[in-house]
């Protein structure tokens, strides 16, 4: 499987279809304490193949929008439309505490939600064994989740989030629990991931750095009740090594991400 490598940050708007449409939504969540206004007005258009990080303060409503998307949580008003109808039933998740099964080895839970939902046909098969490949645990197949690493099991958990060939990942604070270094290797590896399996990706992070790394574009919140403050794009040559951190063009894309963060406090 030889999929030509990315080399723009950018996804071509002439080429790129849109995927998913968020259309004016609103969440309150009504509790005995009162009403919480966790969303408001939120609109924003995903192309196919897009990598979108958001950022914003705790308590925003990130993970509710997530949630939406993810049909757990229903919006108070507003729309989600997906461009194909079957996008909304092809997403995969990755949480910050995505956890395995400890009596299941590396292999069997990047399996698992094939079993579940009676998908295990060969070439999805084939296809855990390419993701762990890539995710560079060919050699753990074996492993059993004990034996690994955080870094390791989030990549386990990636692995099986892509194991039905979703059209969609979101992921939620990913690598929150990771030390710095591991967080580093993991965004490379997220990188290579995404750029071989062409998925489109909505991601949260509290980083601006690891936002601007990742992201073709970076979605940036206000405090509660979240709003969308600002987007960028983030115009910078892919594949990304950690080198580019040091650029002006990056240092640029931090600082102003942190300006507008900064604003809101
Ligand atoms: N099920 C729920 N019931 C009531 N209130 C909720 C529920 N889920 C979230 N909230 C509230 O909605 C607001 C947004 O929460 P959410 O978890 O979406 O924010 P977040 O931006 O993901 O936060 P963090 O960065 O801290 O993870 C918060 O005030 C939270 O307390």
């Amino acid at each position: 499987m030889t999929i030509p490598a990315r080399t723009h940050s950018t996804v071509d708007d002439q080429i790129a279809k849109d995927i998913l449409f968020i259309k004016g939504v609103n969440k309150f969540y009504e509790t005995q304490s009162g009403t919480t206004h966790a969303l408001e007005n939120i609109n924003l258009t995903i192309k196919e193949g897009e990598f979108v990080s958001i950022i914003g303060p705790s308590g925003c409503g990130k993970s509710t929008l997530l949630k939406i998307l993810a049909n757990l949580e229903k919006p108070s008003s507003g729309e989600i439309n997906w461009g194909e109808k079957s996008s909304k039933d092809q997403i995969g998740f990755v949480f910050q505490d995505s956890t395995l099964l400890p009596w299941k080895n590396v292999l069997e839970n990047s399996l698992f939600p094939l079993k579940v939902k009676k998908m295990d046909t060969r070439e999805n098969l084939e296809r855990v064994e390419y993701l762990l490949k890539i995710a560079g645990l060919d050699s753990f197949k074996k492993a059993y989740p004990n034996e690994l690493s955080g870094g390791m099991k989030q990549r386990v958990s990636i692995v099986r989030s892509l194991s039905f060939d979703p059209k969609v990942l979101l992921m939620d604070e990913p690598f929150g629990a990771l030390d710095a270094m591991t967080r580093d290797k993991m965004n490379i590896e997220l990188q290579r991931i995404w750029n071989e399996t062409k998925k489109t990706v909505l991601f949260i992070t509290h980083s601006i750095n690891e936002a601007v790394f990742l992201s073709d574009r970076v979605v940036v919140m206000s405090p509660r009740p979240g709003r969308i403050d600002r987007v960028f794009t983030i115009d910078l040559i892919r594949p990304r090594t950690v080198d580019v951190r040091e650029t002006i063009d990056f240092v640029k894309y931090v600082k102003e991400i942190r300006e507008v963060l900064g604003n809101d406090d």
